[in-house]
Formats: structure tokens, sequence, C-alpha cells
């Protein structure tokens, strides 16, 4: 992805070597638009996506509206199988659209039976926050979270959701960081309203402290939006997920080197916002949530992989064992570990905000193996794959089998809880 005067670390290919190496076995990428218009977004995205080594599928941002974005859209759903399209409501100057265009896209969304998505965060009180931290000399990474605390993301979400409400449209709130927005989708959900909530993993399990972290380097990898939030936002998260207010675990995986976040050494506006998880995310959600005991085993590849599959109606392609659906699995050891880290993770980015935390290996000790339809007998990743973006946005399964039980191409699988699911990302 292109964003904030760079373009992210990882590609199709390292990103996805590291989605392959942490249990996720398919992605949906977010398009952008190239200078507002789509088809040439979606060509640049197909493109970028030859170096693909697993498989995928896209979700398409929407950043302007004219009569050629509402015709393209339907170009997108009706013949290039895109049936999601993201809004932001945040990043004032760039991708941030204002109200009215978001009531057009709901209601293009609604007209074409597609899901609409929102980035929820008032992006011109971010800008009013943003100055006031320049104008107080604070210009470090903490500042980012300063200028852009939970009520405006709670703010936005309301808005958005009230949006979806008039025009009558579901609603897919992309990483929900706070209790906040989390509370704005359990009023909605109760009332009886379709929306949807994704948590990512690093509001999940990580809080604010490390933004305060002395070393720039150290601090400004946490930097993301909308922001890693201070402690209590994370356990709040968890809980809803485990009592269904929120539906999935996506991860955002959005990734810049050090030397690119040090664009903003000075200003930390300039840092380019993104934090590392496709590949950490199975393992987060297992040691944070199955571990503890906040969900059982069959919760964990619902909300990872089979709810996912669902709302972006790839199930049972993808999200079941069945005849028919494709045959991806992860297997890995709970009873064997190993330390995440920047030195060994498979992410072109030269640090990890998860570094230290602990993921489960394989029966062999290595990372997971998860493939496609040909699982690898030793664990490695695949050189080059033949991966194909899913028209009909078709999912990939993945299977979680807690018993390290291992595979051989072929062989018939049983489990004692085998399920099925998906996640998403943008690179
Ligand atoms: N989330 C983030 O900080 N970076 C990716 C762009 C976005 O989705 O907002
Ligand atoms: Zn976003």
């Amino acid at each position: 992805m292109e964003f904030m005067g760079t373009e992210t670390i990882d590609d199709f290919f390292s990103g996805q070597a590291a989605a392959l190496a942490g249990g996720t076995t398919m992605h949906i990428d977010f398009v952008i638009p190239a200078n507002g218009s789509l088809s040439a977004g979606f060509e640049t995205y197909l493109g970028k996506a030859k170096r693909s080594c697993m498989d995928y599928g896209f979700h398409m941002a929407i950043t302007k509206w004219d009569e050629t974005v509402s015709r393209e859209m339907e170009v997108m759903v009706k013949e290039k199988g895109i049936n999601s399209f993201k809004f932001f409501l945040a990043y004032k100057g760039s991708l941030m659209i204002n109200d009215e265009l978001l009531l057009e896209g709901f209601k293009k969304c609604k007209s074409l039976g597609a899901l609409a998505m929102v980035h929820a965060e008032n992006g011109d009180a971010v800008f009013e926050g943003q100055k006031r931290m320049i104008e107080l000399g604070i210009t470090g990474p903490e500042g980012h979270a300063l200028s852009r605390p939970p009520v405006l993301e709670g703010e936005a979400t309301a808005r958005a959701i009230r949006l979806a409400g008039f025009v009558n449209t579901p609603l897919y709130i992309v990483h929900v960081m706070s209790i906040d927005a989390m509370e704005e989708i359990a009023k909605a959900r109760k009332s009886g309203q379709r929306v949807i909530g994704e948590p990512v993993a690093s509001g999940l399990v990580l809080d604010d402290s490390g933004l305060w972290d002395p070393d720039f380097d150290t601090a400004a990898k946490f930097v993301m939006s909308p922001p890693i939030r201070a402690p209590g936002h994370g356990k709040a998260l968890q809980a809803a997920l485990s009592t269904g207010v929120l539906q999935l675990v996506g991860t955002d995986h959005c990734t810049f080197n050090s030397t690119q976040k040090a664009f903003g050494i000075d200003d930390f506006r300039k840092i380019p916002n993104g934090v590392n998880g496709v590949e950490e995310r199975m393992h987060l959600v297992w040691d944070t949530m199955v571990e503890s005991g906040q969900i059982s085993v069959t919760d964990y590849v619902r909300l990872t992989s089979t709810e996912c599959a669902r709302i972006f109606n790839i199930y049972p392609r993808k999200g079941a064992i069945l005849p028919g659906s494709d045959a991806d699995v992860i297997i890995f050891n709970p009873n064997s570990s190993f330390e995440i880290s920047a030195a060994s993770h498979h992410s072109r980015s030269d640090t990890n905000v998860y570094e230290g935390r602990r993921g489960k290996t394989s029966p062999g000790g290595k990372t997971w193996r998860s493939h496609h339809a040909a699982l690898i007998a030793d664990g490695s990743l695949p050189s080059k794959a033949l991966p194909s973006r899913l028209t009909d946005v078709r999912y990939i399964a993945v299977m979680s089998i807690a018993e390290a039980h291992l595979l051989i191409p072929g062989e018939v699988i049983r489990t004692s809880h085998g399920s099925v699911g998906t996640t998403h990302m943008s690179l």
C-alpha cells in the first residue's frame, strides 16, 4: 500500500510469506484507487499481486465521489468480484471523506449489495488534536496517541453507525481499538442494527506504553491508527470478542521499517501509520484468548476464520472442512513455544511490535505449517506457489488442530475440534 508518502515494506510475496508462516492462508487486501480511479487502482493491485504465494481477495477504498466512481463501483462488484468498500473518516487531506460522500457511498453499497466498511476516527478533530500537540511542543510518537484519543474513535463509530442506519445498510467497522467504539457497536447491535466490529491483534494484546519509550525507533514502531490504547481497552475488546459483541479478529498488517518510521523523527504526524500482525495473529489470539479460558477452541476457529468467510461470502469454499472446500490447514503443538522476534519473522520489517512474546511451534518444532491444498512436509515456506485471486471473493480455510497431529497430503483429517476459517489484512 502507498501511504503517507511511502510504500509498505511488505509486498504481496513477503506479506503472504509472513501470513503463511503464522497460519493464515488467505487475506483480503485494500485496493487504494489511483488518483481516485477505481479501475486504475484495481489494475495496479492486480500487478502487485502477481508476486502472490497464496490466495487473496480485494476490498476497495473509496476516496472521492462523482459519477465515474459510482459507475466504477458497479463494475467492481459486477465484473471484478469485489464485495466490500472501505471509507476513511480519518487522514484529512489524503484518504478522508466527508459525511456527504459517506452517505453516497453507503447508498451505493446498499444498491449493489456490497458491504460498507469504515475507518472510524473524526479526521477534522484529529487534525485539531495534532495542531494542539505541536503547539505544546509534543513532537514524539506519544503525540500520536494524545492527538487522537478514544473519544474521536467513539464519535466517528457512532456517526458511521447512525448514517448506515439512516441508509439502512449493514456496516463493518475495521480495526476497533477502544472501549468507546466497541460500546457504540454493542448499542447498535442490541438495537437490532447489522453492525460488524473487527478488533485487530494489536488492539487486543498491546497497550500504549510503547509509544512513550524514550527510544524513537521503539516508540515509532507502535504508531498506527486508530492508536493502540491505554491499558484496559485491550481487555475490554477481548471480553467483547468472547461475548459476541465483536465478531472476528483481523490484523491491519501494514508494515514500515525503521528508516520509513524515521520520516517522523521531528514530527509524529509524519510517522507512517501501521504495525505488523499477520504472522502473529493466530499465535496471539490462541495465547490471549484460548489459554486464558476466555474462548473455546471452536470459538478460536470461528473468530480467526469461519466468521470472516461467512461475512465476505466465501463460505464454504473457505471456512469449512467439507467436500469441495479448500484444504488449508494449520498444525501446531500447544505445548511447545518459540519467541516472536524481528530477527526471525518473515515480514520484511526490521521491527516487530510483539517482540519477546511467545507463539506456538509446529509438531516438528518449527513455525506453523500452513498451505493451501498442498501441505508442506517440513514446515518450510513455498518459494513460489500457484495463488489465485478469488474473484467471487472466496477465502481460504484454516483448520486448527489443538492436538498436534501430523498430516500428510491426502490423509483423511481427523480432529476433535477441527474447523476452518479466514482472515483479512492490508499490506
Ligand atoms: N491502520 C494504520 O495505521 N495503517 C493502515 C491504514 C489504515 O487502514 O488506516
Ligand atoms: Zn484504516
